[in-house]
């Protein structure tokens, strides 16, 4: 197994071409390492979302090199790619973008359908038992809150078993209260289960919950906090916010 979850080497993306070019990230290099919770922060168009998107293989880097559990997505043809995030990636976003018409079970085992599997429906219980919802596994997405139609996205993106999962501010639709309970189950996972999670978000509150904040600048790495807690970070990120552009 790879030291690293995830390996970025001297990643750069840049968008368009001319005088309309922009570099959204700029020679990053950063590792992920297993079992690991990892916050992205960093004003506004940083680079955060390139950044989740390069590293899961959503993108592609314009140079650079990005290894996912030893596998280097760089040379992989579109088939392979797509493979790979089906098998080892799990992604949530904060759209919880499920199907409204499937019951909570029906969304959850969809991976595994679009797979080609039928979903054993014992994996599919424990996986919704996991988010808290096991009494709820045949409502439809529009008899569940906000909180619980979250947490069948997260069941969902862990059906796979995913190496990586990656969030995209998981809790951006959330309530402050829904929001922790996401946040708690999230840092649980990865504490009781060794799964790394790699989340964006401009909440220091939710940032908080992991063991390490990375920042972000016009592209390029800015320095992280280990264990640091919400007020450190909000003040990290207030500094951040006030240089000049
Ligand atoms: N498809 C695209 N085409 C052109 N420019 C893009 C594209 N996607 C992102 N950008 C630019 O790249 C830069 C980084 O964007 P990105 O979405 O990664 O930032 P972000 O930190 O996630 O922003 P936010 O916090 O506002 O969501 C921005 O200047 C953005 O305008």
């Amino acid at each position: 197994m790879a030291d690293e979850a995830v390996r970025m080497r001297h990643v750069t993306r840049r968008y368009g071409t001319g005088t309309a070019a922009v570099t959204a990230l700029d020679d990053v290099t950063l590792d992920f390492g297993h079992g690991t919770f990892t916050a992205v922060m960093g004003p506004s168009g940083s680079g955060k979302s390139t950044l989740l998107q390069c590293a899961s293989g959503l993108d592609r880097p314009t140079s650079g090199s990005v290894a996912v559990g030893g596998t280097e997505l760089t040379g992989l043809d579109e088939t392979r790619l797509t493979l790979l995030r089906r098998d080892r990636i799990g992604f949530v976003f904060q759209a919880f973008n499920l199907l409204p018409s499937l019951t909570a079970e029906q969304n959850v085992g969809l991976p595994l359908r679009l797979a080609g599997h039928r979903p054993p429906p014992a994996r599919v219980a424990e996986a919704l038992r996991q988010v808290g919802l096991g009494s709820r596994a045949r409502h439809r997405p529009a008899e569940l809150s906000g909180g619980q139609q979250q947490r069948v996205a997260l069941a969902r993106a862990l059906i796979t078993r995913p190496q990586v999962l990656f969030g995209d501010e998981p809790t951006g639709a959330l309530d402050s209260v829904t929001s922790r309970e996401v946040l708690t189950l999230l840092r649980d996972m990865v504490h009781q289960e060794g799964r790394t999670t790699v989340m964006v978000t401009h909440d220091p509150v939710a940032a908080g919950y992991a063991d390490r904040v990375v920042f972000l600048v016009d592209g390029r790495l800015d320095g992280e906090l280990v264990g640091a807690s919400s007020p450190q970070i909000a003040a990290h990120m207030a500094k951040l916010e006030a240089l000049p552009c």
